[in-house]
């Protein structure tokens, strides 16, 4: 799950997700797209998908989304009128995007694309926390003012720790249609600059091309109608440099809820990933057993883990002393459930009833450098 995000309105991110999504079905994957500007949904009108008509459900109640162009899309404007605005307040909107991405029958694939709404507030953050994103996607206009917000976009991401899959320089400069000069209106390549001072991949600049506007307002995206244009080839290699970042993000899947009492839903381990996700998972009578990249892997004996909590009734939130006695933990406590947070953290619930525990992955790492200490 990938999500394309932009510090402000109107810097092009519809239309290059439209474009990435479409690029990426041409090449074989099997593409969903989900439009989570439920305020201004435009990508029914990019991809040609008819608006106000609901989508079919299947006979266990899931929604049936829409097929364009080989991908599958669902959009709020499938559900209301052109011009009938979807008014609801912010937890509204995580709940409506909570159920276009778990209610809907998306069968099996290989990326879903989340068009976030623009900005880096309270929506965003939140979006950006409730869903397993194997990371996001930063799109800027060259000015300096658009690059700041986008630097802002990117630090936010990085907060909720999703990984940064990369920038997008959009509408950088300008390909005269008659003598192929190319003018640059807007400043050039602060894209590149921004994502080389943050250590973030630049994934490509695309030009500004009155064709984009046509194809876009055709609900034919350019990738289609003129896939020989530039801007049509900078989508392209966009495409491939981001399947190149999805591989390396990697790690477990997500999201799981693993009942270690029968063995259900244990996540399926990977093969590769970015440093700090695990790639598999193991329980047994020496504790969990975590792998992470580098061939690096971890056993965490089960009582450790337990006392190793930092959930607020565990340990004093301000001072960070320990408020868990280990003469309360019982000798035997063993994990009984282990699910998914996000793409940063494990919930491990244990035999002597406490649950709230989220355990994100460096204080996992930690676990294990103070039993290397006490050796
Ligand atoms: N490279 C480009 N060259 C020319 N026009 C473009 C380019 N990219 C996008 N546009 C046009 O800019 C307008 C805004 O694009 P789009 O709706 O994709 O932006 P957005 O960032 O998703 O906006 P919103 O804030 O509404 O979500 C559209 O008319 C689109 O066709």
């Amino acid at each position: 799950m990938i999500a394309i995000s932009s510090g402000k309105g109107g810097v092009g991110k519809s239309t290059v997700t439209a474009n990435l999504a479409v690029m990426l079905a041409r090449q074989g994957l099997r593409v969903g797209l989900v439009d989570a500007d439920l305020y201004g949904p435009s990508i029914p009108g990019m991809l040609g998908v008819p608006s106000g008509q609901p989508p079919a459900m299947t006979s266990t109640k899931k929604v049936i989304p829409t097929e364009a162009h080989g991908v599958k899309v669902i959009s709020m404007g499938m559900l209301t009128a052109d011009d009938k605005p979807a008014v609801m307040r912010g937890p509204m909107v995580t709940k409506y995007l909570q159920m276009f991405v778990t209610q809907v029958d998306w069968g099996e694939l290989d990326v879903l694309f989340l068009d976030l709404p623009p900005g880096t507030g309270d929506i965003q953050l939140t979006l950006a926390q409730a869903f397993p994103l194997a990371g996001a996607v930063v799109v800027s206009t060259p000015q300096d003012v658009s690059l700041k917000i986008a630097r802002r976009g990117l630090r936010m991401m990085e907060q909720v720790k999703v990984p940064i899959l990369g920038i997008i320089e959009n509408m950088s400069g300008f390909t005269c249609p008659s003598c192929g000069e190319v003018t640059h209106i807007f400043h050039q390549g602060g894209g590149r600059t921004i994502a080389e001072s943050m250590g973030v991949p630049f994934l490509g600049a695309i030009p500004l091309d009155p064709a984009i506007v046509d194809s876009g307002d055709s609900g034919e995206p350019l990738v289609n109608a003129a896939p020989d244009s530039p801007a049509a080839q900078a989508y392209a290699s966009i495409a491939d440099a981001l399947s190149v970042d999805m591989d390396r993000a990697g790690g477990l899947q997500i999201p799981f809820a693993w009942d270690l009492t029968t063995g259900e839903g244990k996540p399926a381990p990977a093969s590769q990933g970015s440093a700090d996700r695990p790639l598999a998972l193991d329980y047994d009578a020496t504790g969990l057993t975590i792998r992470w990249p580098n061939d690096h892997i971890q056993t965490i004996d089960a009582r450790d883990l337990r006392l190793s909590c930092r959930c607020a009734s565990c340990r004093d939130e301000i001072s960070g002393k320990n408020l868990l006695e280990p003469e309360n933990v019982p000798m035997d406590v063993v994990p009984t459930k282990i699910w998914s947070v996000g793409n940063y953290a494990l919930g491990i619930a244990f035999s002597d009833g406490h649950g709230s525990g989220i355990y994100t992955f460096p204080a996992l790492r930690e676990i294990e450098s103070v039993e290397a200490e006490d050796v």
